[in-house]
């Protein structure tokens, strides 16, 4: 069992610790050049935290021989899977201070390995923390507390292959430790995509989607990973179960709901019936600049309302414009495209730019239907989307606080809901680090009735209180969006870190329904504890 997982056709080393690849990381020059543009940030990087370094304390349990085969206590990979990827990770990796170490890590292959390790776990009072590709942002992945005898992280990802595809119903049988690209690779051949990606594709598999509700590039529509599901196979503490296949259904409320962002608290999915679509063939994409951000969200609406389905309609406010270099003026950028697998998009993209420019909007030559995205504040912002990860990871070891957090809430509260986040988050930050802060803004995904801010901060932090400093500004943002009723989450779950905005949202009639969930399905309480349910 490697501690690094590698990318598929690649011997690369995955960080522990951080983003992706450790080749990718920013060297120490880059991070000084990175830290130069937060005021406050430290003369010289935090080093790269070691493994070594760590206080791995031996492991509380010993699996039977019967299921030896399947675990390891090698620190390596208990460190990798002792928490995801948010900023709140990195920097206690960096600080030398990780959450819980986990006692085991496991590796099923099969239906038959996870219900015995649940059978096992449930006997002896062991936390099961169900793993996918560890990019929980939200403290997913993590152990907290001690109520449990010991930890045992379940990685889904020895389970990554398609195992059939229906061409003629056009869908596929996945299993759920398929990550992004793996999963992808195996579709190709068959001319077919599932057509998700988040910006974690890389790193994050179809059951951390399906268990976190993720939502993919898709602006519009089909937003979110359920909208893909045909059925779902699922091993609980209880016992297994699968969903029937069906293209829709109105038989009662839906059992695939019951696990679609469960966030592994009710069982392991195990795999999925995904609807899949033909390669696009026609593809168009332009940007709009403006130069007052009310009237590009007024554009934006108007867009969301009219049927053209952009694949993307990103509006970028002006710092994250800047940042991502799609504009060095002081606009808003409203970024734009389509695709089609059927018929050209050009036409679609000319009515979207009317209405942008019909909102003060300029610029955006419709780019002619094909595969290149032909305008350079598209492309800029592009390469910055996926390199931004590894970014955030460099400014953490300046000592900088930086991170993102998202909602999404209906039309009518979206422009007071941004302001009141920019006013008072960005004076939190500003207070609790004595520092400027930036807080910025983008529409990832639009709807007809409303939209899903996207935030980043960005503060130089106060040297060894950066975790504090992050819980106070993630609080004043809870609570901002609990003012104006805007979602705890629009794709990036509840997790731990959301449990309190999470238990004000729910009603309470449904957060008994899911007690009783999680009684029926996990009597032992070993699934992810602290997360959705106690
Ligand atoms: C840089 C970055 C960019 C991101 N971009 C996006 C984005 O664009 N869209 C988005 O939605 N999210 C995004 N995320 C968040 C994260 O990638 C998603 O939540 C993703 O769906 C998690 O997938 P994973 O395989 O990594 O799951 P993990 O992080 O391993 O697990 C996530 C949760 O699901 C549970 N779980 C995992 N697999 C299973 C399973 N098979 N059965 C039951 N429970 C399971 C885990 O216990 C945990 O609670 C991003 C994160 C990072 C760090």
């Amino acid at each position: 069992m490697s501690a690094s997982p590698s990318g598929p056709g690649t011997s690369r080393t995955r960080s522990w610790w951080g983003w992706g690849y450790t080749d990718a990381h920013p060297d120490d020059a880059e991070c000084v050049a990175l830290g130069a543009l937060l005021p406050g940030t430290l003369p010289r990087p935090l080093p790269v935290p070691r493994v070594a370094d760590l206080p791995i304390g031996r492991p509380g349990v010993t699996p039977p021989t019967a299921l030896a085969h399947l675990v390891t206590t090698d620190p390596d990979v208990r460190a990798a899977h002792a928490m995801g990827k948010a900023y709140r990770d990195v920097i206690r990796a960096l600080r030398g201070r990780p959450g819980r170490i986990p006692d085991l890590v496991a590796r099923p292959t099969d239906d038959r390995d996870i219900a015995d390790l649940l059978d096992w776990a449930g006997g002896r009072g062991v936390a099961v923390i169900p793993f996918g590709g560890g990019s929980s942002v939200v403290g997913g992945v993590e152990y907290r507390g001690d109520a449990h005898r010991a930890v045992l992280s379940l990685d889904l990802t020895s389970m990554d292959r398609v195992l059939e595809v229906d061409t003629v119903s056009r869908s596929a049988r996945i299993q759920s430790g398929a990550l992004g690209p793996v999963l992808e690779a195996q579709l190709r051949s068959h001319g077919l995509t599932l057509r998700h990606f988040p910006q974690s594709f890389e790193f994050s598999t179809l059951g951390g989607w399906l268990a976190t509700r993720a939502g993919g590039h898709y602006a519009t529509g089909r937003t979110h990973i359920d909208d893909f599901v045909q059925s779902l196979s699922v091993v609980t503490p209880a016992g297994p179960g699968t969903s029937w296949r069906l293209p829709a259904s109105g038989a009662g409320p839906s059992p695939d709901r019951l696990f679609l962002g469960s966030e592994g608290v009710l069982g392991i999915i195990t795999e999925a019936w995904m609807r899949l679509q033909e390669r696009p063939r026609h593809k168009a994409s332009a940007s709009v600049a403006f130069a007052d951000f009310q009237q590009a969200l007024e554009a934006v609406r108007a867009i969301a309302r009219c049927d053209l389905s952009p694949a993307n309609c990103r509006l970028l406010d002006p710092g994250e414009a800047l940042l991502s270099g799609a504009s060095h003026d002081g606009s808003s950028v409203l970024v734009l495209g389509f695709e089609s697998a059927a018929s050209p998009v050009g036409g679609r993209l000319a009515s979207a730019l009317d209405l942008a420019h019909a909102h003060g909007g300029r610029g955006g030559t419709p780019a002619a239907d094909g595969d290149a995205p032909g305008d350079t504040a598209v492309s800029a912002w592009r390469s910055a989307f996926l390199r931004m990860p590894y970014l955030r990871d460099g400014l953490a070891r300046m000592g900088a606080v930086v991170e993102t957090f998202e909602t999404a809430a209906t039309w009518d509260r979206v422009p007071a809901l941004i302001d009141a986040v920019r006013t008072e988050v960005g004076s939190v930050a500003s207070k609790a680090t004595g520092h400027p802060a930036t807080v910025n803004c983008r529409l990832t995904h639009v709807y007809p009735d409303g939209a899903a801010p996207y935030f980043t901060v960005a503060v130089a932090g106060r040297p060894d209180d950066e975790v504090r400093i992050w819980d106070d500004i993630k609080a004043a943002a809870s609570d901002v969006l609990h003012r104006y009723r805007a979602t705890i989450t629009h794709h990036h779950a509840v997790g731990r870190d959301h449990r309190p905005g999470y238990d004000l949202q729910r009603p309470d009639p449904f957060a008994l329904a899911l007690r009783a969930a999680k009684d029926a399905l996990d009597p032992h309480r070993i699934l992810n504890p602290g997360v959705l349910i106690d």
